[in-house]
C-alpha cells in the first residue's frame, strides 16, 4: 500500500468535502482521529464473477482512498467479502458443488478484476464466515437489550424498538412494506428483519445459543465493521442500491448495540444498461474478465473511474472508444516528452492547486481530469515551441495527477500489467523496426523512392504507422 507522498502532510484543517447521504448534503470532512481515516466498503457477494458495475464501486473508493492518502491521511480501508448467501447455496446445489467452492472461485475472480483495474488491496478483507463469533456476540447484546428476539431458530431485529430506523433512506416506518423472506416465520412485525436464519436441511450452518443457522447479510457488515474499525469510524460506503435495506439495517444493529458507527455515508452511482442497474440477476451484465480481452485495463479504469462517483454511467462502446482516444492523447504527450527528454520524467511532488481543489470538492474527478487535459495541451504547445523545460514540467505535473487517480501508465503498477500483455517485446520490436527504417533512410539517400515507399508500405501492412519527425522517423502501432 503506498504511503502518503513525501511532501504530503496532514494540515489539521478541513480540506476535503464529501456528500453524506445521511445529511443529504455535502459536508466538511472531519476525522474522528486527526490524521487518520477509517473506511468500510460493502464488498462482493461472491455468488458470480464481477461485472463492471461491481468494480466501479471498488474503483470509486480506491480513488477516494488514494486522495485521502495524498492529503496525508493514514487510511484504514476495509472491504468485506460476503461468502455465504442464498444465491451461493442455490448455485452450489444446482451444480452439485460444495458452497464454499463457489465463494472461493468468485472471490478470486473479484480480486483479479480489482487487480486488473489497478485497485489497491484493502487493509483488511474479512470474510463473513470467519466472523460468526462476533455476530453471535452482537445478537446476544441486542437480545439482552430487547432490540432483537429469537423465533423458530431465527433471530430478528425489532424495527419498532429503534427510533432512528429509516433515517438514512428518509422513509417513514408506517409506509414501509417489507415482505418476509422464505422461511422467515415467527416475526412480531412483518417489517422486522432477519439477522440470523435457522438452518435448513443440507445447508451450511453454525452453532449458536439459538440453534444452528447462518448469518443474514446485514449482520455480517455490522459485526465486521465493529471488529476492524471499532465502535465509531469515519466513512461507510457502497452502491446506491445498498442504502435500503442493507445500510439501514446495519445502522439499526450497530447503533442499538451501542456503536456510534459511521460518521459519513458515501454511495456510488451505478453502471447502467438502458437506464437499469447492471445486475447479475437482471442478466444485463458485462463481465470484467470479458472486457479486459477487448480493452486495455488502464482504459477501462479511465472509463469507469473518471465520471463523478455520484453520476450514473450508461454503458456504451462509443463512450469507451472516446475514453480510449482521450487517454491516447495523454499517453501520446507523455511519450513525446520522454523521447525528447531522453529519460524518464519523474512525477512532480505536488499536484497543481486547481486539481487538488477539484478533488477536495466531493471527489470532483471530472473537473480534476479537465486540469490534466489542460496541462497536456499546454505541454503539447511547449513541445511545438521546442520549450523543453516547460514540456518536462507539464509532464511531471501530469504524472503526479494521473498517479493520484491510479492512471499513470508509467507507474510500476501498469508496467507490470503491460508486461503480462506482451509489451515486454516492445524493446525487441523497436530494434527491428529501427533496422528496417535505416534501410528505408538509405534507400532515400540513394534517391531510390520506389524501395523507400515499398518498405513503408510493408511496415504499414504489418500494422505499424511511421511518422517522419525532425528527430527522425517514429513508429507506433496503427
Ligand atoms: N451496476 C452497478 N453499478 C455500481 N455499483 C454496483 C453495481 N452493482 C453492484 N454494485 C455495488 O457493488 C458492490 C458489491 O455488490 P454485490 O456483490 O452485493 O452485488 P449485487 O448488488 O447483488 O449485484 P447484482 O445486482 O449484480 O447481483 C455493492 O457496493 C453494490 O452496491
Ligand atoms: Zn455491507
Amino acid at each position: 500500500m503506498p504511503g502518503a507522498l513525501p511532501n504530503a502532510h496532514y494540515s489539521g484543517c478541513v480540506t476535503i468535502r464529501l456528500y453524506d447521504t445521511s445529511a443529504r448534503q455535502i459536508r466538511d470532512f472531519s476525522p474522528l482521529t486527526p490524521g487518520c481515516v477509517s473506511i468500510y466498503l460493502c464488498g462482493a457477494t461472491v455468488q458470480a464473477a464481477p461485472h463492471i458495475g461491481h468494480i466501479r464501486s471498488g474503483l470509486n473508493f480506491d480513488i477516494l482512498r488514494r486522495w485521502f492518502t495524498y492529503r496525508g491521511y493514514d487510511v484504514t480501508f476495509v472491504r468485506n467479502v460476503t461468502d455465504i448467501d442464498d444465491k451461493i447455496i442455490t448455485k452450489a446445489a444446482d451444480q452439485g458443488r460444495p458452497w464454499w467452492s463457489i465463494g472461493y472461485e468468485n472471490e478470486r475472480a473479484f480480486n483479479n478484476g480489482y487487480d486488473a483495474l489497478g485497485c489497491l488491496p484493502p487493509t483488511v478483507e474479512p470474510r463473513a464466515t470467519g466472523h460468526v463469533t462476533e455476530m453471535v456476540e452482537m445478537m446476544r447484546g441486542l437480545i439482552e437489550r430487547s432490540y432483537a428476539y429469537e423465533a423458530d431458530g431465527n433471530v430478528y431485529f425489532d424495527v419498532r424498538s429503534f427510533p432512528g430506523y429509516l433515517q438514512l433512506s428518509n422513509q417513514e416506518l408506517d409506509n414501509l412494506l417489507q415482505p418476509s423472506g422464505e422461511g422467515e416465520t415467527g416475526k412480531r412485525d412483518p417489517r422486522d428483519f432477519a439477522m440470523w436464519k435457522a438452518a435448513k436441511p443440507g445447508e451450511p450452518s453454525w452453532e449458536t445459543p439459538w440453534g444452528r443457522g447462518r448469518p443474514g447479510w446485514h449482520l455480517e457488515c455490522s459485526a465486521m465493521a465493529h471488529k476492524y474499525l471499532g465502535s465509531a469510524f469515519d466513512i461507510h460506503g457502497g452502491g446506491l442500491d445498498l442504502i435500503f435495506p442493507h445500510h439501514e439495517n446495519e445502522i439499526a444493529q450497530a447503533k442499538a448495540f451501542g456503536d456510534d458507527f459511521a460518521s459519513y455515508w458515501v454511495h456510488n452511482a451505478w453502471v447502467t444498461m438502458s437506464g437499469e442497474k447492471m445486475s447479475k440477476s437482471l442478466g444485463n451484465s458485462v463481465l470484467v474478465s470479458e472486457m479486459v480481452k477487448h480493452w486495455r485495463p488502464i482504459v477501462l479504469r479511465y472509463y469507469l473511474g473518471t465520471p463523478h462517483y455520484r453520476s450514473m454511467i450508461e454503458y456504451s462502446e462509443d463512450a469507451l472508444r472516446e475514453a480510449e482516444a482521450a487517454f491516447a492523447r495523454i499517453e501520446g504527450f507523455m511519450q513525446r516528452v520522454c523521447e525528447m527528454a531522453g529519460k524518464t520524467v519523474e512525477p512532480a511532488a505536488e499536484v497543481p492547486p486547481a486539481f487538488a481543489e477539484a478533488m477536495d470538492d466531493d471527489l470532483g474527478v471530472p473537473q480534476a481530469l479537465a486540469i490534466v487535459h489542460t496541462t497536456v495541451r499546454q505541454g503539447n504547445s511547449a513541445l511545438t515551441a521546442d520549450d523543453k523545460e516547460s514540456a518536462v514540467a507539464r509532464l511531471a505535473e501530469v504524472r503526479a495527477m494521473l498517479g493520484v487517480l491510479g492512471l499513470d501508465p508509467l507507474d510500476e503498477q501498469w508496467a507490470d500489467a503491460s508486461a503480462g500483455r506482451g509489451d515486454d517485446l516492445h524493446g525487441v520490436v523497436d530494434s527491428l523496426v529501427r533496422l528496417v527504417l535505416e534501410q528505408r533512410q538509405a534507400a532515400r539517400g540513394r534517391k531510390d523512392w520506389a524501395a523507400a515507399d515499398a518498405i513503408r508500405d510493408r511496415l504499414q501492412h504489418a500494422g505499424l504507422a511511421i511518422e517522419d519527425t525532425p528527430s527522425g522517423p517514429r513508429w507506433s502501432l496503427s
